[in-house]
């Protein structure tokens, strides 16, 4: 059997009472894109931080490439490059010039440095100063930077946090020819879609747990998603009538999404009854959005036991951590109102920080 990339077995954490890593066993094969997906404060970082070191784990095993970590993280950490903390670029240093002053303090050749930049689409804009650089850039120039020394694993801590759409596709194509090339990459993200379309198999988490993983296929596959979009002249009436009769009903447009009916012809015959007609039915196919949903429904963190994006990043920064390994960073998506990611609410309205 081939070594697992990352393996966890009852890995837990607790900040005081609050758990946020819970038993998690987690199994990333070798090769390829990992999506560690989870709604916010689900214990992403949490496990990334453990593994690298940062943070020390309660209790549970943590494996990287076979090896036992935290214990022999040194045999292994060579082959491990990570993005999770600020980039510690000098910004008025161009890009290159930023990469070959790691690359010396890391005794990498220069000529990885021109390959790097060249794997992450930076060869263009080499001789641009960093300052000038936009955010998706700065965030590759971060990723060209855990790849000079080729690591075998990149893990990447929510690395389209902050990203415009064309940043995220730039860091998304990144992440999946890295993966093509054989390596590991380990991708955690609370938004489904930016991972969903490059992943090969994925973790999902909840409240510290593990909910599902495997092959994407797989975990699409292994459930049904029983929905069907309802349109009917009356949305409003129909909606009343089928949740009276236990359905769980979200009104999409003019249209009804239904749950928990695996009969589409009684949703037909319970509105009939009350002269509602239907003049649409579709059933909904199960996508990985939809199973993440489902999944993570009520298991992000509760509201009322959630300190603020400002205090939890305090107590980060206050917290067990040396140094970390590599440049990257958590910059947060902010709202319109500047109050938190603009994408990071979830069906049930409780990702938001
Ligand atoms: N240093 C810390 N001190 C106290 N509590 C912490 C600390 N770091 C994380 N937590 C708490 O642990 C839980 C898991 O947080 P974690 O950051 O691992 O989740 P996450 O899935 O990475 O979330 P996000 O996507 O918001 O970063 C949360 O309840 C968080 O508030």
């Amino acid at each position: 059997m081939s070594v697992l990339a990352i393996e966890t077995h009852a890995l837990r954490k607790t900040y005081g009472r609050r758990v946020a890593v819970n038993d998690l066993d987690l199994a990333v094969p070798a090769g390829g894109v990992h999506g560690f997906l989870g709604p916010n404060g689900s214990g992403k970082t949490t496990s990334i931080r453990m593994l690298l070191g940062l943070v020390r784990a309660d209790s549970g095993t943590m494996r990287i490439f076979g090896h036992d970590v935290p214990r022999e993280l040194p045999s292994v950490v060579a082959r491990v490059g990570a993005i999770v903390e600020s980039p510690k670029f000098f910004p008025t240093f161009t890009a290159r010039k930023n990469l070959n002053l790691l690359a010396d303090a890391i005794g990498a050749p220069r000529t990885r440095v021109e390959e790097v930049l060249a794997e992450t689409g930076l060869a263009d804009r080499a001789k641009d100063r960093y300052a000038g650089y936009s955010l998706g850039m700065k965030q590759r120039l971060a990723v060209a930077a855990t790849l000079l020394k080729s690591p075998d694993l990149l893990i990447f801590d929510e690395p389209t946090n902050g990203l415009d759409p064309s940043g995220i596709r730039e860091i998304r194509d990144t992440m999946r020819s890295l993966g093509e090339q054989g390596r590991t990459v380990l991708v955690s993200s609370h938004i489904l879609a930016e991972v969903g379309q490059i992943a090969d198999t994925v973790s999902i988490i909840g409240r510290g747990r593990l909910l599902a993983s495997g092959p994407v296929a797989e975990v699409i596959g292994n459930r049904t998603v029983d929905a069907v979009r309802v349109g009917v002249a009356d949305a409003a009436g129909a909606q009343a009538v089928l949740l009276a009769a236990g359905l769980r009903v979200t009104p999409e447009g003019d249209m009804l999404l239904v749950r928990d009916e695996p009969d589409p012809a009684r949703i037909t015959y319970l509105l009939a009854q009350r002269e509602i007609y239907v003049r649409e039915l579709l059933p909904v196919r199960a996508d990985l959005e939809s199973v993440f949903l489902e999944l993570t429904r009520g298991e992000g963190l509760p509201v009322e036991h959630r300190a603020s994006g400002r205090d939890r990043r305090r107590g980060r920064r206050r917290s067990d951590a040396p140094p970390a390994p590599q440049a990257g960073g958590r910059p947060v998506a902010r709202s319109a109102d500047g109050t938190g990611s603009a994408d990071e609410t979830g069906a049930d309205g409780r990702w938001d920080r």
